[in-house]
């Protein structure tokens, strides 16, 4: 099923039965469904088969990051496993990105390919860490626009950062933003939020939400409120 609704709830958790769960409680006409590192450690590809056959479509969110030929190969099979988007790594480099969009040319079923650019829970201090003397911003605006030229569909950023890679690479350069709170609720370890509404304001093309929808008593409840 294909749906209008900006909203990808993140399935983050630690087996098949809780995720399934979960799905059952939400509905393919209101999100997609993201399956993260967690979950697909867990059940490998037989949660997206099951996620499929109850009309979602699937974000897979392994973010490869590795060389070329390995990380496009991997782009290849999630293809093939008829997943809607996949994203990489943009930190991996130009070389890595076009491996990977050549390797999804060859496909009959071309899933969204999203390069994910500073990590919503890292600020200027962590990237000060890792050798980076740069402002989150800055170093997104980069590697959104290397996202860009490397031929990839978008980028994953926060949504503070909408508005600047709309300015630098167009309206149609697809943002796709975690780090998503509406008004009150808890942080958690994200460091770069803004609220649905905000993000909605500044151009979002997809939200992705997790705890404050997942772990929620009422979870088809907060998805409704929040659209
Ligand atoms: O690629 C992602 O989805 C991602 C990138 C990023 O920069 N930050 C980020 O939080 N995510 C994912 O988005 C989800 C956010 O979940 P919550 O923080 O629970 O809303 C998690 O599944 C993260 O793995």
């Amino acid at each position: 099923m294909t749906t209008n609704s900006p909203v990808v709830v993140a399935l983050d958790f630690p087996d098949m039965q809780q995720a399934i769960a979960m799905a059952d409680q939400l509905d393919p006409s209101l999100c997609r469904l993201k399956v993260g590192k967690e979950l697909y450690t867990a059940t490998g590809p037989v949660i997206l088969e099951e996620l499929h056959k109850r009309n979602y479509e699937v974000f897979l969110d392994l973010k490869f990051h590795d060389i070329p030929n390995t990380c496009a190969k991997a782009v290849g099979v999630a293809a093939d496993l008829g997943v809607w988007m996949v994203n990489v790594h943009a930190s991996g480099g130009q070389r890595m990105m076009e491996a990977a969009r050549n390797e999804l040319e060859k496909k009959s079923h071309q899933p969204l390919l999203i390069g994910v650019t500073v990590l919503t829970s890292m600020e200027q201090r962590d990237l000060a860490g890792i050798g980076l003397d740069v402002e989150p911003m800055k170093q997104v605006e980069r590697l959104a626009k290397l996202t860009q030229s490397s031929g990839l569909d978008g980028v994953v950023c926060s949504a503070r950062e909408v508005a600047l890679i709309r300015d630098v690479c167009g309206a149609d350069f697809l943002t796709v933003t975690p780090g998503i709170r509406p008004e009150g609720s808890d942080i958690g370890d994200q460091k770069r939020v803004m609220t649905p509404k905000q993000a909605v304001e500044a151009g979002v093309h997809y939200m992705v939400i997790g705890r404050p929808i997942v772990a929620n008593e009422a979870p088809l409840t907060v998805l409704e409120s929040i659209l």
